[in-house]
């Protein structure tokens, strides 16, 4: 039995006021807590899903939701939609929990999976369907959920000619109708080609600045999030066990140091051989990437030298999303 409640008053915090010199207070600014997540866990059977999932998501945020296949993102969206109840703990949506979610996923999007579309029907007389199974009577809608996915041309042909970058962003147009202030979008670039990834993008971004909407979005394409997120979340088995934002990313150390030497080959056996440093990579371009954390620079340096190893080049990596990832995942960031 659930017996967590959420404080409404706290989906309003306040994020800075300041006062002038006579105590006027001006400029008193407000985060919204779109999504919460309180002790939510998920069970199927004796597999533990989701296990005591704590996680917040504010006005504003493009959330990119990160896990190794079967980590639980799916199932966590699932909840968000009413469409799995769960085992434990509870959510809310812009404040709104228990019966009240009910109305509060009105102005939730989503587009979780692939779209359910009719094919033999055209763009516009899906949306048409859809406009009616969400109760949205406004017909102008339509139009515009077409623009703002660019495929207001392509309105009047029928789905079976669209090509899969198409079919998921009519999927898209669908997860607009009812204007929704936030978008769960279970891995929607996963499949295009690389200019349907930019032109998904390119929506995201003009959804998230244009338009205000919060956006939770989850993909294994880690380049591309990095690109588009403000926050990562990344979960793990069940267990959401990090949270940073784009900006602590960019901080974050750098974990590999990159080595650029005409005998890449040579210099990795000598590095394995001598410094019993096992972990050592050969990258596609040439470079030799070896853990930051398996050895200081300088020795390393002092090493290259006293060996004689002739050395091109050699600098940290910059900080990114995939190596985050991985070291997080293989326990070197805590
Ligand atoms: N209805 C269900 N009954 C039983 N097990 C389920 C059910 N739905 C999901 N699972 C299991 O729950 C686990 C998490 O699945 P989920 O789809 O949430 O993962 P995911 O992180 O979205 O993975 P992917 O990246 O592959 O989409 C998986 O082991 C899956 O097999």
């Amino acid at each position: 039995m659930n017996n967590l409640n959420f404080n409404h008053s706290s989906n309003l915090l306040i994020d800075s006021c300041y006062s002038t010199s006579n105590g006027e207070v001006r400029g008193v600014f407000f985060v919204q807590t779109i999504f919460e997540a309180k002790g939510l866990t998920q069970r199927y059977g004796s597999s533990l899903v989701l296990q005591d999932i704590q996680m917040s998501i504010q006005a504003g945020d493009i959330y990119g939701f990160i896990g190794e296949n079967g980590a639980g993102k799916t199932t966590l969206m699932r909840i968000i939609a009413g469409l799995v109840f769960p085992t434990r703990g509870e959510i809310s949506l812009f404040g709104k929990s228990g019966k009240e979610l009910r109305s509060a996923r009105r102005s939730v999007g989503f587009l979780i999976e692939v779209p359910a579309l009719y094919p033999h029907m055209t763009a516009q007389q899906n949306l048409t369907f859809y406009s009616r199974v969400f109760g949205v009577d406004d017909a102008s809608r339509i139009v515009e959920v077409l623009e703002i996915v660019s495929l207001r041309e392509v309105g009047d042909k029928r789905v079976s000619e669209y090509s899969f970058g198409m079919r998921q962003r009519l999927g898209i147009a669908i997860a607009l109708l009812n204007n929704p202030k936030f978008l769960v979008l279970d891995e929607p670039i996963n499949g295009l080609d690389p200019s349907g990834i930019v032109e998904m993008r390119k929506i995201l971004e003009y959804l998230a600045k244009e338009k205000g909407v919060t956006i939770l979005i989850s993909s294994h394409i880690l380049s591309e999030l990095q690109l588009l997120a403000t926050k990562f979340g990344f979960i793990h088995k069940g267990r959401l066990v990090k949270e940073i934002s784009s900006e602590e990313l960019l901080k974050s150390a750098a974990s590999q140091i990159c080595v650029r030497t005409p005998k890449p080959v040579e210099v990795m056996h000598i590095l394995k051989e001598k410094l019993n440093i096992a972990t050592v990579a050969l990258m596609n371009n040439g470079e030799i990437q070896i853990p930051k954390d398996s050895m200081e620079l300088e020795k390393l340096m002092t090493f290259f030298l006293q060996q004689g190893i002739p050395i091109e080049g050699l600098h940290l990596s910059a900080p990114n999303l995939e190596s985050y990832y991985m070291d997080l995942i293989g326990g070197r960031v805590s």
